[in-house]
This record gives structure tokens, sequence and C-alpha cells, in this order.
């Protein structure tokens, strides 16, 4: 028997609920509920209300009522400091979103408060430093006697979509630059992981957002989500998920025209020249993958090491793999990994390893579920995998990392592109001139060189090909949730 973190006064008082939907400041119940369940067990976690199209109505009249009112009324100044307080909230209850994150995703407590809640902290107070500096220009027309400029303003109501695998970080991500920018939003987390995103929509209110400026509707994806990608009254959807629902939120968007971002899929190709120091690269390239459980847009997928080094690092690897623990997220016990999110993703992962067995490829760590409770794969590492392989090719989202060797420059550069993503890619060397070559030949939104998994509230991030488009993070996110107006003045 696993022991386990007891829970703080606040998450359980937050979780007798009711975990209603949150629109306009106040709490709405729902005929329908979504039953959401404790990865790390398999068992019920709570009830948590569903929002369906005339929910989502209701969330984007309050958004567009506030939009209108309080919350464009303010001074930049006045929004600034609401934001900041939202964040320093956001830090000082970092153990309970740690707690919500660990319960309805799985991930290790101690990430979900050091990493997940910390890091959203950190990027509420990134932006909260926006509104002031939305500069609008003038413009050096050649038309005589006139004067033109432009302002920069909000698109009104913003529809945002959050997957489950960081479920504070991910909605976070969205909402600071859209506030930042002056929107009203109306956000869906994903269905597996509602709590966090419900609880930040509490701390708003007492931040001092208007009522109706943040609304937190949980509901399925081809319901909520769909509903809100195709209303009217939404100007823009900022969307992370798979390629495929990306897709789909395209198609629902048609209707107005509304702006979308999307920050969809990858398999990132992660690369170990023979001249690397193997030590940070092993342990670099480990992480790089088995981070969140392999449950990342950026997991770095496809290992490609060159051939002199090759056993070298498989050997590093496999031992790196024998050391991980995993548990609970809720476990007192220090541990790496929690449980992947579901039963249904943890099939995906597990016919994904078998799939690549079928094909030819060896495991050398791991190979399937782990206990019989809970959604647990153990860290698998696939080698004599070829590119055309499945689990070469296909975005896992779990604990399985594929190894290739590449025996020259040009070769490895062509296959880690041959992709239809390109979200990330990494390399490891100590070459500095083939270090700038490769970041302009790779195609991908981010490449980290001698590193893996870095971001920041300031730097832009986001994918090339099908792992979408707009950039968030940074000034490109002020301008994901902005319009420009041009004025022309007699
Ligand atoms: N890029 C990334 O970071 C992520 C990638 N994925 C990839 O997607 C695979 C499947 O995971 P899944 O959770 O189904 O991912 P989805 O892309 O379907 O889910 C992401 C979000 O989109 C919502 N959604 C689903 N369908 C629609 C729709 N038609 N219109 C609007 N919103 C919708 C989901 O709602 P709900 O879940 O409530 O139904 C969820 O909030 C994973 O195995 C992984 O490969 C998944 C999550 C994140
Ligand atoms: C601690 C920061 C982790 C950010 C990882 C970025 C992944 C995004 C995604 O999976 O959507």
């Amino acid at each position: 028997m696993t022991d386990l973190i007891p829970l703080l006064p606040d998450v359980e008082a937050f979780l007798e609920g009711p975990l209603s939907l949150r629109i306009g400041g106040g709490k709405i119940d729902t005929a329908g509920s979504i039953e959401v369940t404790d990865p790390s067990f398999g068992t019920p976690l709570c009830t948590v209300a569903k929002a369906g199209a005339a929910e989502v109505d209701l969330a984007v009249a309050a958004a567009a009522e506030a939009y209108e009112g309080p919350w464009s009324s303010m001074t930049p100044d006045e929004r600034s400091q609401r934001i900041w307080r939202l964040a320093e909230l956001v830090d000082q209850r970092a153990e309970i979103f740690g707690q919500l994150d660990a319960l309805d995703n799985g991930k290790p407590f101690a990430v979900a408060r050091d990493v997940d809640a910390a890091y959203s902290a950190r990027h509420l107070r990134y932006f909260a430093g926006w509104p002031s500096k939305i500069e609008g220009a003038t413009i050096p027309v050649s038309v005589p006697d006139r004067f033109n400029y432009t302002r920069i303003e909000p698109v009104g109501v913003c529809g945002l979509i959050a997957p489950w695998n960081y479920p504070l970080l991910m909605a976070v991500w969205k909402i600071a630059p859209a506030l930042a920018a002056g929107n009203a939003i109306v956000m869906k987390p994903a269905e597996q992981t509602p709590l966090s995103a419900l609880y930040l929509a509490d701390l708003a209110l007492e931040a001092g957002l208007p009522e109706g400026v943040l609304n937190v509707i949980p509901g399925i994806g081809t319901e909520a989500g769909a509903a809100l990608a195709g209303h009217p009254g939404v100007g823009k959807i900022g969307f992370t998920g798979s390629t495929a629902t990306g897709r789909r939120i395209v198609e629902a968007s048609m209707g107005n025209l509304k702006k979308v971002s999307l920050e969809l899929g990858g398999k990132a190709a992660n690369i170990v020249f023979a001249d690397a120091d193997l030590e940070k690269a092993v342990a670099g390239a480990f992480w790089a993958l088995f981070g969140n459980n392999g449950q990342s847009c950026t997991a770095g997928a496809r290992l490609y090491v060159q051939r002199p080094v090759y056993d070298k690092v498989v050997e590093g690897l496999a031992e790196l793999a024998a050391g991980v623990s995993v548990g609970p997220g809720m476990a007192e016990a220090a541990h790496d990994l929690g449980p992947v999110i579901s039963e249904r993703q943890m099939q995906t992962v597990t016919g994904y390893i078998d799939s690549g067995l079928s094909e030819g490829a060896e495991c050398i760590a791991g190979g399937g579920r782990v206990g019989a409770a809970g959604y647990f794969v153990a860290p698998t590492i696939l080698i004599g995998v070829t590119d055309t392989m499945r689990a070469a090719r296909e975005e896992i989202f779990g604990p399985v990392l594929c190894v290739l060797p590449f025996d020259d420059e040009a070769e490895v550069i062509a296959r880690a592109n041959d992709t239809d993503y390109g979200l990330a890619a990494g390399l490891w060397t100590q070459d500095v001139t083939r270090a700038r070559v490769l970041a302009e030949r790779l195609k991908a939104g981010t490449i980290w060189i001698n590193c893996w998994g870095e971001t920041d509230a300031a730097s832009p991030f986001g994918g090339m090909k099908q792992s979408g488009y707009g950039r968030e993070m940074g000034a490109d996110a002020i301008a994901l949730y902005s319009q420009t107006k041009s004025v022309w003045v007699v």
C-alpha cells in the first residue's frame, strides 16, 4: 500500500464542490456531468459539471458583457495589477494547484507544484507587464495632409481549449496573453483534467478580474469544444492538442472566420553527434522523452545517435531507465513519473510498443504496463527501429523512446525533417558551426542545442508544418490575441 500525501483542507473543500461551471462570476450547475478519474488508481475522483452548447452560449455572453463593460474601461495599469495579483495567488496556492494537477493528471505532486504551478505564476507575471506596452505606431504615409496611426486592440471574446498534459500550465499559456491584450475568455479544459482551471477561475475573481472576464467551462471536446470553436460571438480560438482536432477546429471556425492559433502534435528529432559531451547528451536525451512521461508535444521521440557512439548512448539510456521510479501522483515517496492520463492512452501507448516489436524493433527497457491498478507504462526504449515504422513516425504521447543510428550530417538532417510535424528539434555537439547550420536547416519552431525543453514566457513557442501556427509567449503571443486598426485623420 503506497503512502499518500494527505489532501490539503482547501483541496478537500474544493473537491466537495459543487464543481460547477464558472460563468460570469457565478457557479452554474448542469444536467449532465463528467466523471473525472484518478489515473494513478483508475478510480473515480470527482464529478464536474458538463457544459453543452447552451452553456457555451451563456459563457460567451458573459464574456462579451465583461469585455464591453468593466474590463475594457480599465486602464492598462489596472489590468496589469490584476494579472500580477493572479500570479501572486498562483504562487501562494502552488501546493493546492500541485495537488489538483497530481490528482486528475497523475503527475508527481512535487513536479506539479514546483514546475507547472511555478511556471504558470511566472508566465502570468511576464504578461502582467504587457498591457502598458502594447503600442501602435504613427505611419509615414505619402498622402498629403493626412495623419495615419495604428491602434492595437483586443479581439474581444477568446475561446481557449486546453489539453490534459499540463492542465494548469497550458491553460495559463493562453489565458495570460489573452488577458494582457485586453480580451475576455471562455476556457474549456480537457475533460480528464478540469480541476486546476476551475480553481484558477475562482482565484481570478479574488485577484480582482471583473466577473465574466475568465469563464471556465469543463465539457467534452466534440460538444462544448466544438460549440466554442463554431460560436459566432467568439473572435479567436487558442488551441493546444492533437493535429486531428486542430483540423476540426479550423473547420468549425470558418462560419465567422475567427482567428485561430494551433499548438499541435510533434515527433521531435533529437540528434546526438559523436563529438557531444555524452554524459550530458544521454541524460538530456533521456529526459527529453521521458519528462512528463512522454506526454509532451515537444517530446524528443526520435533519438538519432551517430554510429560511433550509438552503443555507448544506448547503454547509458538503459541504465537511466532502470533507475526511474514510478508512482501515484500523490505518493509520499519521491518518484520520477506518474501514470499516463487514461486507460485509453495506456492502450494507445502499449499498442505502439507492440507495433514496434512486431515490425522488428527490440525493447531494451520497459515494454508494457506496470501493475494492475492505475495506468502505468514502464519507461520503454526501442532500438532496431527504422524511420518507416509507425512507432517512429506517429506521435505516441507516452513513455516510448525510439533510438536510431545515423552516419553523417546531411543524412540526419534529411531524416529529421522527414515528418509532417515541426514543433521542436534538438542536437548535441561541441562543434559550433555544425550547431549553427543545423539550427538553420532543421524545420521546427524551436531548436535546442545541448539542452532540451527550455521555454520562457518571453520566448516565442510554436510549430511549423502540421504542428500548427501562431507563436505562444513573448510579443508574438500578444499579437495572437490582438488586432491592428489603422486610423486616418484629417
Ligand atoms: N500537442 C499537445 O500538447 C497534445 C497532443 N495530444 C495528442 O492527441 C492525442 C489524443 O488526445 P486527446 O485528449 O484526444 O486530444 P485532443 O486534441 O482531442 O484534445 C485536446 C483538447 O481539445 C478538445 N477537443 C476534442 N475534440 C474537439 C473538437 N472537435 N472541437 C473542439 N475541441 C475539441 C479536447 O476536449 P476533451 O478532451 O474534453 O474531449 C481537449 O480539451 C494524444 O495521444 C496526443 O497524441 C493530446 C493532448 C495535447
Ligand atoms: C515546464 C515547461 C514544459 C513545457 C512543455 C511544452 C509542451 C507543450 C505541450 O505539450 O503542449
